[in-house]
């Protein structure tokens, strides 16, 4: 296998002085290629911290990670990194295909590839007859399988999602992660969730739990 993200001995203090926080301490965890791992712990604990130093959107403040399989830094190249939030986040004026072709095109890529490619992706995550609808025209449910579906069209190899089904209802919130889950298996892609939810958890094979900064490989619920 392929490593695709290695931390060690990493630290990130947000702040200074008597105001700093220290966020995330100690921390030494690896990620190969097609890993799945659900990042688990109480609100405050580090785990969008963790989430966002694994994309390369923020840097320790001691320690080091690297990205061997990402050519350096998961930044350095468009596409190689998805990033799904716990709102959907879409662009109100932008129908949902044109949404999910923005990042394709901000890429680089023409516009007719990039909106085949978006109305593929819509269609993979069951939501390929709202491509012509606006934000405002979509349920919460229909919202977040949109922003999946736009992480997805780039066919990213790794997948950054920090409770992405925070704001859905209990049936939504599984057949999210469930599509996000097939989707990064089918892509080969390497997929990290943070949630607060121990079913959404157990969707993901590995499980790792934050406590006050820290982060332990959770065995007790290997599967
Ligand atoms: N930009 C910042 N400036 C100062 N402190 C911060 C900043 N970002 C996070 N923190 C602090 O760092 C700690 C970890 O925050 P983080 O957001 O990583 O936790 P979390 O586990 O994701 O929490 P939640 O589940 O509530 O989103 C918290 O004490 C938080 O208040």
């Amino acid at each position: 296998m392929n490593t695709l993200v290695e931390l060690q001995d990493v630290a990130r203090t947000h702040g200074s002085g008597s105001a700093s926080v220290v966020a995330v301490h100690g921390v030494s965890c690896r990620l190969e290629s097609g890993d799945q791992v659900a990042v688990t712990g109480a609100s405050g604990s580090g785990k969008t911290t963790l989430l966002h130093l694994i994309a390369g959107l923020d840097r320790p403040t001691t320690g080091s990670i690297r990205w061997p399989a990402l050519g350096g830094h998961p930044l350095s190249e468009p596409g190689q990194v998805g990033l799904v939030f716990q709102g959907p986040s879409l662009l109100p004026p932008l129908d949902a295909a044109d949404n999910v072709a923005l990042p394709l095109l901000l890429a680089g890529e023409a516009p007719r590839p990039a909106r085949e490619k978006a109305l593929e992706a819509l269609a993979s995550v069951g939501v390929g007859d709202l491509a012509g609808r606006l934000p405002e025209e979509l349920s919460g449910g229909q919202a977040q399988r949109v922003a999946v579906a736009r992480v997805l069209a780039a066919s990213p190899r790794l997948i950054v999602a920090d409770e992405p089904t925070g704001q859905l209802d209990s049936p939504h919130a599984l057949t999210v992660i469930d599509l996000l889950v097939d989707a990064a298996t089918d892509l080969g892609a390497t997929l990290v969730v943070a949630t607060h939810d121990p079913r959404i958890a157990g969707r993901l094979p590995r499980r790792w739990a934050m406590h006050d900064g820290t982060l332990r490989e959770d065995e007790t619920c290997s599967p």
